[in-house]
């Protein structure tokens, strides 16, 4: 039997079991979990489907994890800034005490607590494998014991899959069995000598919480010239200063052109790791993952190697190309979050998987707006939904010490996109509020002003507990707030937020 002919008797099935529905969700991560809780609140029937824990790669081994293992260290790090509060830091932090707290907020990776938040809406949770059939609107469902059956929405099908760590083809790295974000996050150890390959958000925060927590030897290898290469260039040097400072070896500009595994020894339960460097100018530092006959420089040894160099979208075993996708690529979307290239309007996409902006809040965002998009819903203008907040302002904020907290375009981005723009900094540290909080605080703000317009495209913040400081920039952003009515935004005394006032000074108000 044809596949969509077994697919079209498994349908009929699965419609005299009264299984369609208005909606089916396929992922149940924060972006998933999302649009099917907004379409239930508007009256419609959903399904969604996960085939491992609801709430995603977030709640278990992406934001939640891995700001809970470097908050510790953060906290030390402000008391050591207060002379005072810095004489009572006496003692190192307790690894297995974080572990325990990271358990504890990861929901001993268990969804009990997070699925009455889908059900109490009254949406189904459906335990397995969705797959496109190829059928408008139909969605084959793997159970884990084999079991399969075709759900069939009215409506819509909303992609969420998320995405998964990326592993390189760097010879000897995939025998190695590395960490990547799920074993790094889900660590019940500290290794003694860590290596991380990728300075973007996850390599940089997981550098710096794990030489927190108590790694001797930590080495962050970075392909680019710099750290966090999409931000503004002092946010990545800051960050790298203060790597360095914390006692992490930060080698820019090169990559690992092998890595092997040793075996076990007393030392290193699962065999030390020996990680070889391209040399810094070598052909393989520009981004050749093969090795060369003339790579080869230095060689790193460590107890685990941790690998952040981005996300594969998880869309490989997903029946795309059923539906005239390529399969393992991200899904390109429009402004309605509708896949580009679908005929009949039904498949949506969302979320890391739509390959917009990795990140859970912009993911949420995008499942407001399909949800909406799906309903029908209009603003109070009568305008329908739309993805807005992708193309003007997406915050960011990587939890490093310093915090880099960034929203919109960079200056460097703004001018390559044709804007005129006027760029000012200030010294995050050179007001009160700073001074108060603890001594020696550094960073810098910035904020992007296209000319034309008088209004923000960008801001960053550098410094200890900047992430509470983007919003205001995301709302002059969004709000298209002119600089001469963010004057009359007075900011309190003494608060960080005072930088502000310098900014819009140093602008000429
Ligand atoms: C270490 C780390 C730290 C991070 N920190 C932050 C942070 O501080 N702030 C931030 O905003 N973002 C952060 N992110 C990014 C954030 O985790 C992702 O952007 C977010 O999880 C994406 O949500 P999603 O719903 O699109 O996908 P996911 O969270 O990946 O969820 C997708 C779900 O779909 C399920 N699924 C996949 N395929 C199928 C299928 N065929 N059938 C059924 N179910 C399926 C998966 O099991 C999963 O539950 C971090 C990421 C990492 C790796
Ligand atoms: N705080 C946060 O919001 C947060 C935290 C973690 C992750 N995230 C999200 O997750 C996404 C993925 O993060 P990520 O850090 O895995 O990816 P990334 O794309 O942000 O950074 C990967 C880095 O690895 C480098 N790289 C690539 N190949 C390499 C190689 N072979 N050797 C050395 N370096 C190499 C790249 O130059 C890049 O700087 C981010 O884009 C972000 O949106 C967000």
């Amino acid at each position: 039997m044809a596949p969509d002919t077994q697919a079209d008797t498994r349908a009929q099935g699965a419609r005299a079991q009264g299984a369609q529905v208005d909606v089916i969700v396929i992922g149940a991560g924060p972006a998933g979990e999302n649009v099917a809780g907004r379409c239930a609140d508007a009256g419609l029937a959903v399904t969604i489907v996960e085939r491992e824990l609801v709430g995603g790669e977030c709640s278990y081994w992406g934001c939640i994890p891995s700001k809970t293992l470097i908050r510790p260290g953060e906290v030390l790090a402000a008391a050591r800034r207060v002379p005072g509060a810095a004489a009572a830091v006496t003692g190192a932090l307790d690894p297995a005490a974080v572990f325990t707290r990271r358990d504890r907020l990861v929901g001993g990776f268990s969804d009990d607590s997070q699925v009455p938040w889908l059900t109490d809406k009254g949406v189904t949770l459906v335990r397995g494998t969705g797959r496109l059939t190829g059928r408008p609107r139909h969605v084959e469902v793997t159970a884990a014991d084999g079991d399969r059956r075709v759900l069939i929405a009215s409506r819509a099908v909303v992609v969420a899959t998320g995405s998964r760590a990326t592993v390189p083809p760097i010879p000897g790295l995939a025998e190695a069995d590395p960490w990547d974000n799920r074993s790094a996050t889900a660590a019940r150890s500290v290794p003694r000598r860590l290596v991380v390959l990728g300075g973007g958000a996850v390599g940089a925060e997981l550098a710096q919480a794990f030489r927190r927590l108590g790694s001797a030897e930590v080495t962050l290898v970075e392909g680019s010239p710099r750290l966090l290469a999409r931000e503004e260039e002092f946010a990545g040097e800051q960050v790298r200063a203060a790597f360095e400072a914390d006692g992490i070896t930060v080698r820019l500009g090169t990559r690992a052109v092998e890595v092997r595994r040793s075996r076990p020894d007393s030392a290193t339960p699962r065999g030390p790791v020996t990680v070889t460097l391209a040399d810094a100018a070598g052909p393989d530092a520009r981004g050749d993952d093969a090795r060369g006959d003339d790579a080869g420089g230095e060689a790193v040894v460590a107890d685990e190697i941790l690998v952040a160099v981005g996300r594969t979208p998880a869309t490989g075993d997903l029946g795309l190309a059923a539906v005239g996708l390529p399969p393992g690529k991200f899904i390109e979307v429009d402004d309605r979050l509708l896949a580009v290239g679908v005929d009949g309007g039904w498949l949506y996409a969302v979320g890391d998987v739509c390959g917009r902006a990795l990140l859970t809040h912009m993911g949420k965002y995008q499942a407001r707006i399909v949800a909406d998009v799906i309903t029908g819903r209009r603003d109070a203008a009568g305008e329908p939904a739309r993805d807005v907040a992708d193309g003007l302002a997406i915050p960011r904020v990587t939890f490093t010490d310093p915090q880099v907290s960034a929203v919109g375009l960079t200056e460097r981005a703004a001018r390559e996109a044709g804007l005129a723009v006027r760029a000012v900094s200030v010294a995050t540290g050179g007001v009160a509020g700073a001074s108060v909080r603890g001594e020696g605080i550094t960073g810098t703000s910035k904020i992007v002003v296209d000319e034309s317009r008088r209004v923000l495209v960008g801001a960053t913040f550098t410094g200890p507990d900047t992430q509470e400081m983007v919003h205001a920039a995301t709302i002059a952003i969004v709000a298209a707030v002119p600089v001469e009515r963010l004057w009359h935004a007075v900011p309190s005394f003494p608060t960080v937020s005072e930088v502000w006032l310098r900014l819009l000074e140093e602008y000429g108000l």
